[in-house]
């Protein structure tokens, strides 16, 4: 699935909201635009009367001096009046793109993690960068280009029609060519750039992926089918970029086409004219170059519709996330969690979560246990929202914290590892939350006790904590602790048991089991298999019940060492790897 894409409507709608705030300033780089294209034509009739004063043997050295004054002063005005245009132009559209791109990135950031992950973080990178580059290259040109052409070619026609209405009849039965020319091209055009675009995404989503997963790629040799990978995407990037060039070239022989009829169709009907007395050569020169004049405003708006495909094709990109809906299809519950009915499946892999009906009351711990591979981990992430359930409904409150066996240490000092949850927290608040979770004695110089790479080194089990007391500074209502003590060792497994303990205090729990005495300490436990939920009930139920649970709690406690902790994983191996997130 990919992110969504704004068609022209959406997209429209869009820029005119943003444009709010802008529409004055708007409206003077239209009107300062449109004047100095006006400015611009005065060189033609200037020169038609020219030839006419000259013709008729009246030009004299004044006339002349005073006509290429008024030519030079026009010029000069005209490039100003552009100049000014491009430069107003670009400021407004500067400031509609900073907040497109900004509402982009917001939105972006707070997409569900499971969107984002289908669509593949390149596409999203690539939004951000690739297509907003591509409009604010393209914005500061195409509206003084458009508003400039669409100008010049009203007044143009106008000024040949007045001059004679057989010249601008000329012009026009022209117009067809260039009609027919931005059909075809508007036709093939966006199709051939999304598709450039596209592959630019698919490119940029290979680079990050092998980027990312580096540590995989090199201990599992897998550089090579990344690096041909990337080559197949780079080449699919080349062919796509040539099938644009080559469309663009195909335009730019229709437009040449129909610049050599307009012309060839003046000049005959100036012929004509002048021929039978009904024109001037004079006017029949300014007839020319008033086409002329036209020629390059209908190109530019031509090659601008080129560029303005291309990034009208970038901007839907940016607008389809910008506004992309902000609905969670969660439902919030307050702290108690609801899960009814739920199935799900990874793509279209089969069942991985079967009929699962779940309660956890506001304020309870309930315990899932079960080998691997029954289901824990996805139970937990649809759960925290991760994952959308395939059928079936999930509530659960809105701020919900998921703390895995992979923790990030940040380098800088425990502080800063703290403040990360909590930026208003107090050196109390994290000193109490440091206690709490044990790893205050641990560190020699409290707060401040550089961690993470070149610092005081950190075991596993201590970063787990650090984990944990970051939990307790973002007082989530909903803690979701997958595997969060699974691989500890004797000597810290009791430490941890009693950092998560303190970390669940007073919040709703869901707590992935793989030490029984965890699971027996809440207050409801479920057991799954291949999916599904198989018991559920208190420690003490289950184990009067003979079932499953008992009789993994039996081999539990006859493998388990005097010292509780000691015991090893008995109900599960594998260690998935999500970072602690908090919605
Ligand atoms: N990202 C994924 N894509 C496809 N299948 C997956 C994915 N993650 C898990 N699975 C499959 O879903 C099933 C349940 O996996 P899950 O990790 O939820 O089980 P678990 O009970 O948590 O196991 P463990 O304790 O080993 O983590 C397994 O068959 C697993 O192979």
């Amino acid at each position: 699935m990919t992110l969504p894409v704004a068609n022209r409507r959406e997209a429209a709608r869009e820029i005119w909201r943003l444009s709010r705030g802008h529409r004055l300033r708007l409206a003077a780089v239209a009107v300062v635009g449109l004047a100095s294209t006006a400015v611009d034509l005065v060189v033609p009739v200037v020169i038609g009367l020219l030839v006419e004063r000259v013709q008729a043997g009246t030009a004299d050295l004044g006339t002349v001096l005073t006509l290429t004054a008024t030519m030079l002063a026009s010029a000069v005005l005209g490039a100003a009046g552009t100049a000014a245009t491009i430069v107003l132009a670009t400021r407004v559209f500067n400031h509609i793109l900073a907040a497109l791109r900004e509402r982009l990135v917001e939105r972006g950031l707070a997409l569900p993690q499971h969107v984002v992950e289908r669509a593949g973080t390149g596409d999203l990178i690539s939004r951000s960068s690739d297509d907003v580059t591509a409009v604010a290259d393209a914005a500061p040109t195409v509206l003084p280009a458009v508003t400039v052409a669409v100008f010049t070619i009203v007044v143009s026609l106008g000024g040949l029609a007045a001059l004679e209405w057989p010249y601008a009849v000329a012009f026009a039965v022209v117009l067809p060519v260039y009609v027919l020319a931005l059909r075809w091209y508007l036709r093939t055009g966006p199709a051939v750039y999304r598709a450039e675009r596209a592959a630019m995404s698919a490119r940029a989503q290979q680079i990050v992926e092998s980027q990312r997963g580096w540590a995989t790629v090199r201990g599992f040799g897998l550089a090579p089918r990344r690096h041909q990978a990337v080559m197949t995407n780079s080449w699919a990037v080349a062919v796509q970029g040539l099938r644009a060039r080559a469309v663009q070239s195909m335009f730019n022989t229709r437009l040449n086409l129909g610049e050599c009829l307009s012309l060839a169709a003046v000049l005959v009907v100036g012929f004509f004219l002048v021929d039978r007395g009904a024109s001037t050569v004079g006017g029949a020169t300014t007839a020319m170059l008033l086409v002329l004049r036209l020629l390059g405003p209908v190109n530019q708006l031509m090659f601008v519709i080129d560029t303005l495909q291309s990034a009208l094709a970038s901007l839907s990109r940016m607008i389809g996330v910008a506004t992309m809906g902000a609905a969670d299809e969660q439902r919030q519950t307050g702290a108690a969690v609801r899960v009814r009915d739920v199935a799900f499946r990874y793509g279209d892999g089969p069942l991985v979560l079967d009929g699962i009906t779940l309660d956890i009351p506001a304020g309870q711990h309930v315990a899932v246990v079960g080998a691997s591979g029954a289901g824990k981990t996805t139970l937990a992430a649809v759960i925290a929202g991760i994952h959308p359930p395939s059928t079936g409904t999930v509530a659960s409150p809105d701020r919900t914290a998921v703390i895995t066996q992979e923790v990030h240490v940040f380098a800088g000092t425990l502080r800063d590892n703290l403040t990360l949850a909590a930026p208003a927290a107090t050196d109390h608040d994290l000193d109490v939350a440091l206690e709490a979770t044990g790893i205050l004695d641990q560190a020699p110089d409290g707060l401040d006790t550089i961690v993470g790479t070149g610092g005081h080194p950190l075991t596993d089990a201590q970063a787990q904590q650090l984990a944990l007391a970051r939990l307790l500074l973002a007082n989530p209502d909903l803690a979701i602790l997958d595997e969060a003590t699974a691989e500890a060792g004797s000597t810290h497994a009791g430490l941890l048991d009693r950092a998560a303990e303190a970390a669940l205090a007073g919040r709703t729990g869901l707590v992935i089991a793989h030490r029984l005495s965890q699971a027996a300490a809440c207050d409801h436990i479920v057991v799954m298999e291949h999916g599904r939920i198989i018991e559920a009930g208190t420690h003490e139920d289950l184990v009067a019940a003979q079932g499953t649970y008992s009789r993994l709690w039996d081999a539990w406690n006859s493998t388990r060492a005097p010292n509780v902790d000691s015991a090893p994983h008995d109900t599960a191996t594998a260690v998935r790897t999500r970072p602690c997130s908090i919605r």
